[in-house]
């Protein structure tokens, strides 16, 4: 995939330098720079929608508002164009940034809504406030476009243009092979695990959203300079649909799909003018047909098509056995750093409560199983500690160190890491990506690296790769590293789930009813796995029903009922006290191994 993208690039790049020799006349030349100006409005969106799934209806209103700031910059100040996108880069990142800040509450349809009403407001500022923009007349005599005092003749803008979108495609390409563009994915695929694994979702979206904004205001600015006239009526509600379009009918999250999309729905219309009446009718049933064809859009259809035709490569390099040792020891080598204590941690759901006071002490590096019957509060208490609930009161540290108040993604960052009940893998990611993931918290580059794919970003995404390999060989993953994680069958999911998130380094692993759905042969597989994982000096807390994986693994059983804590002590003593019995069977019978713990 790495070397086509690299002829795609060649071609971009021949394409954008052959094209405006064919134009015949000013008139092409427009439609074309049209197009690259579309084509940089949906290259940027595409890192909202491809990587984070989020949509915009409201591209428009920045389109807009990018438009307005390079227009009345140029015409009252004189800006030139690199100063004029700039201003317009800089208005449209901050009302992103505003835009953004509902997605934290919001998705889907509301957040489509949201983005609509931003697009309308947009609109409706720029027709009433007539001392800046002209009101429905517009801003006229936007003056021809020029770079430090140098007019910019037809042919010097298109290399302006043609120069802006090749390079806002390769940085949002080298995005999206960043650490930024893998959590994004993350987080539209499973936010609760992308979460768990350390990423600050929110701050992930507004980037996007800042990203995508930006580009629609420099977008902006360049149109005011082509037209050198703007007004409302040029940045409708239409237009924000035409730009989503774009992106969906070129193929969300793929390289050069939005750029394809631009140019088809920058020349679609055009061909179609011969149609007159009709043409809006065959637009739309054309866009329609092409939906219905390709629901990934035409470039993601075809990179499904290239994955399934090219030959799956199987990794072959030899695993260094070390490395898990090496990546996992040194975090939890200080054994007294991963203590966890809770302290009468209560939580309320309205009437109900879940946990009630439960105060419980997991000891370094021991192995900790917390069972109790269903509805006991097991799973309240495994949010709340990993940052997932807020305790109504009481609270919990890792080795001193206060983590009540925190966010799933700090705790995350502070050492705990965990599974889930109902696995929580990036089904879309391959198998190596999503342990990948887990890896990230550890990097140190920063955006501006990972846009020009800089030496150490490459040595610290080499060096995860490296680590990813060797968890996956540690669970006996490796084989199916560049698999979909999806396709994997359930038990190799849950051992998946275990890699990415031993990833983290974490000093405390927390596993939510890891042997659920697993085969007998695979539960005795992961009893080894936990002890494994136990004598690298990683704490474990398991939640589980599985009594004799309880019994096999555990050096100490917690006993909840009704959120209650009835018994902390080793298993055989556990399995023998009469309040135990109690809960689980009404005082009859005892906690054997052959007997049903989950009535
Ligand atoms: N988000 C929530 N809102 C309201 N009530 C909840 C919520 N989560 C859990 N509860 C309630 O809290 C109690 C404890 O539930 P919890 O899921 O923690 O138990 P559990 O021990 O994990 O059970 P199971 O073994 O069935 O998973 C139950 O009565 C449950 O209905």
């Amino acid at each position: 995939m790495k070397h086509l993208h690299t002829l795609g690039f060649l071609l971009f790049a021949l394409g954008l330098l052959i094209v405006p020799l064919t134009a015949s006349n000013e008139y092409e030349l427009r439609i074309f720079m049209l197009f690259l100006i579309y084509g940089i409005i949906a290259v940027g969106l595409n890192v909202l929608i491809g990587l984070t799934g989020l949509v915009s209806l409201g591209q428009a209103g920045l389109f807009a508002l990018g438009a307005y700031t390079g227009g009345i910059t140029a015409t009252r100040f004189d800006f030139d164009i690199l100063m004029a996108s700039l201003a317009a880069a800089l208005v449209s990142a901050l009302f992103g940034a505003i835009l953004a800040y509902p997605t934290v509450r919001v998705r889907g349809v509301y957040l489509a809504v949201i983005t609509i009403a931003f697009g309308l407001i947009i609109e409706n500022v720029a027709i009433e406030w007539q001392s800046l923009t002209g009101g429905t007349t517009g801003l006229s005599s936007i003056p021809s476009p020029n770079l430090l005092g140098v007019e910019l003749s037809g042919y010097a803008f298109y290399a302006v243009l043609a120069i802006t979108l090749f390079a806002a495609t390769l940085l949002t390409h080298n995005l999206k092979a960043s650490r930024y563009g893998r959590a994004m994915r993350a987080s539209s695929q499973s936010e609760i695990a992308a979460r768990a694994l350390g990423i600050n979702v929110p701050t992930l979206r507004t980037l996007a959203f800042v990203i995508a904004s930006m580009s629609a205001g420099v977008a902006g600015a360049f149109y005011s300079f082509l037209n050198a006239y703007i007004s409302p009526d040029i940045f409708t509600f239409s237009d924000s649909i035409r730009f989503l379009l774009m992106v969906i009918l070129g193929g969300a999250g793929s390289t050069f799909g939005p750029v394809v999309g631009a140019y088809l729905l920058t020349y679609l219309p055009e061909y179609l003018q011969q149609l007159a009446a009709w043409q809006t009718f065959a637009y739309g049933a054309l866009l329609l047909i092409v939906m219905f064809a390709l629901p990934q859009g035409i470039l993601g259809t075809l990179n499904s098509a290239l994955k399934r035709w090219r030959p799956h490569p199987r990794r072959s390099e030899p695993v260094d056995a070390r490395t898990v040792t090496d990546t996992l020891r040194p975090s939890a080598q200080d054994t007294s750093r991963a203590e966890l204590v809770t302290r009468a941690l209560t939580v309320k759901f309205g009437g109900l409560t879940a946990l009630a006071e439960a105060s419980i002490r997991v000891k370094p590096g021991e192995i900790h199983a917390l069972i109790g019957p269903n509805g006991a509060g097991k799973s309240t208490f495994v949010n709340t500690i990993s940052g997932f609930y807020r305790p109504t009161s009481g609270e919990f540290e890792i080795a001193g160190q206060q983590l009540s108040g925190k966010r799933s993604d700090e705790i995350s960052r502070l050492g705990m890491a965990r599974t889930f009940q109902n696995t929580e893998l990036f089904g879309d990611m391959s198998v190596l990506e999503n342990v990948i993931v887990g890896c990230q918290q550890h990097f140190g580059y920063g955006l501006a690296q990972a846009l020009v794919r800089s030496p150490r970003m490459r040595r610290e995404e080499r060096e995860a790769q490296r680590v990813a390999i060797a968890l996956l060989d540690f669970v006996g993953l490796a084989m199916h590293a560049d698999d979909e994680a999806r396709f994997l069958p359930f038990g190799l999911q849950r051992r998946l789930e275990i890699a990415r998130a031993l990833a983290t380094r974490p000093r405390i692993l927390l596993l939510d009813e890891p042997a659920a759905g697993l085969t007998t042969q695979e539960i005795d597989e992961l009893a080894t796995m936990i002890r494994q994982i136990a004598a690298l000096g990683i704490t474990v807390l398991l939640i589980e029903h599985h009594v004799e994986l309880i019994m096999a693994v555990a050096d100490t059983v917690t006993v909840l009922d009704y959120g209650q804590v009835i018994a902390s002590a080793p298993p055989s003593v556990v399995q023998r006290d009469p309040r135990v019995i109690e809960a689980y069977f009404g005082g009859q019978g005892d906690l054997q191994p052959t007997a049903k713990a989950n009535p």
